[in-house]
């Protein structure tokens, strides 16, 4: 490896199990030193997280990375989307934050897309219809349920604006992360007045929307990063990833994190009425459509831990089929559902039922992808592009299991990049690109990051692709009950 050239940015990632920080060499892109601390997620019917924890666990990671972190020019941070921060007067969090997971918000969503007039409505002006994860559907359960948290709120952020916000002193955010408040309208690329009266948000309590490339500030005194160091806007993790990839429209991308996400940059603004896709803006100027599932590598993760097996240990053969809707889903809609397994016979192995969950998680994903290309205009042409690899990314891609799951149910070429931390290397594109003045997506093509192994394509396993549809089709009324 050569010396590196220098000079020196950092790409954080705060995702919902931990914190990552790379330090990365802005010439070259490669990493110098690299740090990554845990924090905790509550169980039971909520899901949230301190934010105070999301700092520390940043600190743990940035004193992880030595020396280099000291010598960085440019920061910038990354964020798990949706998740809503409540500050009081002093900048302190009123309570804990709701995460994107939290699906206690899904009367409010129910009721938030009649208020307005229904599904499409909101499609045209928002880019998405409201989910619980969405940000807007946080706030008015918060409302609802702890008028008294909403009463002591003075500040509004997003994930990744409360930790730039700590490092600048400023009141930020960028288009790609608002675009999953539900409060940011992608028809009019500003916040909705209506939306925020209708909900009893006062606009000043929300980050200023910075333009693509524009700083959010330099780094205040007395953090463990130089000070005066230029703090790029951030952005939500898929936005992040997106510029990490250096992608270009139409190329697809799956991630299988905690959450599963299936996206792809498009140069036309997305409105699904079905909900299936969000119509997310990326860090740039061009959009994000995108599809989300909430059980991903760790339902599968889980189930692998019920049947006392190592996640590898899939068997193929067997007709079990399962839905590891284990936190209520999202994608399909199903907020209420939980896990189901069907097609249990005798000779069913715990292989194979390991091998089923993987199956159900992707093929929601791949399913998903379908409408994510189809008529969002996700092609540079407007159309999709069967034939480019699905590159596959987040903590899952490193495993076999996972990898050959989707290739078999896709039916299309995989390419796995070498560069694992995409989301962290996106916004130390982003980092790189203020600093130099250049395109955040230039920059991490010029660093190779979408770089790694290509597989083939394999022939669609129709067999199993049909089960698994049949099942979540017949199951419908079921995983709809509350
Ligand atoms: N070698 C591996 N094989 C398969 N899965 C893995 C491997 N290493 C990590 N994972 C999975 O990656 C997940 C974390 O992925 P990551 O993209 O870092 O998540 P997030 O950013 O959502 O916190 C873990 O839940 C774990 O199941
Ligand atoms: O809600 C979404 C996308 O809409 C999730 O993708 C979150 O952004 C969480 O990301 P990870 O922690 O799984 O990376």
């Amino acid at each position: 490896m050569s010396a590196p050239e220098g000079p020196f940015v950092i790409g954080v990632d705060s995702s919902t199990q931990s914190a990552k920080a790379l330090v990365v060499d802005a010439a070259t892109g490669q990493v110098v030193a690299r740090g990554q601390a845990p924090h905790t997620v509550t169980p039971g019917p909520g899901r949230e997280s301190d934010p105070e924890e999301w700092w520390q666990a940043l600190e743990d990671a940035l004193a992880q990375c030595g020396r280099a972190a000291q010598q960085a020019s440019a920061v910038s941070v990354g964020g798990q989307q949706h998740g809503l921060v409540t500050l009081d007067g002093g900048g302190r969090p009123v309570r804990p934050a709701m995460l994107w997971n939290d699906v206690r918000s899904a009367p409010q969503s129910d009721r938030l897309i009649g208020q307005l007039g229904g599904p499409a409505v909101w499609a045209e002006r928002f880019g998405s219809v409201p989910a619980a994860a969405f940000t807007v559907t946080k706030w008015a359960w918060l409302c609802e349920n702890e008028p008294q948290s909403a009463a002591a709120t003075a500040a509004v952020r997003l994930p990744h604006d409360y930790l730039t916000g700590r490092l600048t002193g400023e009141a930020t955010t960028d288009r790609g992360d608002a675009s999953g408040t539900g409060w940011w309208a992608s028809s009019t690329g500003g916040y909705d007045e209506e939306m925020l009266e209708l909900i009893g948000l006062a606009p000043q309590l929300l980050p200023r929307v910075l333009t693509p490339g524009e700083a959010a500030g330099t780094v205040r005194p007395g953090l463990p990063l130089p000070t005066g160091a230029l703090v790029a806007a951030g952005t939500g993790d898929n936005m992040a990833a997106a510029l990490g990839l250096g992608l270009r429209p139409g190329q697809p991308v799956l991630s299988l994190g905690t959450s599963g996400t299936v996206y792809a940059v498009s140069t036309r603004r997305p409105t699904d009425p079905t909900g299936t896709v969000a119509g997310f803006a990326d860090a740039r100027g061009d959009w994000l459509p995108l599809a989300c599932t909430l059980n991903c590598t760790l339902a599968v993760d889980r189930v692998a831990a019920l049947l006392s097996l190592h996640r590898e240990a899939v068997e193929g053969g067997g007709e079990a089929v399962l839905l590891p809707f284990l936190d209520g889903e999202r994608t399909p809609n199903l907020p209420y559902a939980s896990g189901l397994l069907s097609g249990l016979r005798h000779d069913t192995t715990a292989g194979q039922v390991l091998q089923a969950a993987y199956d159900g998680a992707v093929f929601a994903l791949l399913r998903a992808l379908d409408e994510v290309l189809d008529g969002q205009g996700a092609g540079a042409d407007g159309g999709a592009d069967d034939s480019a690899p699905l590159l596959l990314i987040g903590g899952g891609a490193k495993g076999t299991a996972w990898r050959e799951t989707v290739r078999r149910l896709s039916g299309r070429p995989v390419q796995v990049p070498r560069a694992e931390e995409l989301v962290a290397l996106g916004a130390a594109a982003q980092a790189a690109g203020l600093l130099l003045e250049e395109d955040p997506a230039t920059v991490a093509r010029r660093w190779g990051t979408a770089e790694g192994p290509a597989y083939d394509a394999v022939p669609r396993d129709e067999a199993t692709v049909t089960r698994v549809a049949d099942t979540l089709g017949g199951a419908d009324t079921l995983l709809r009950q509350r």
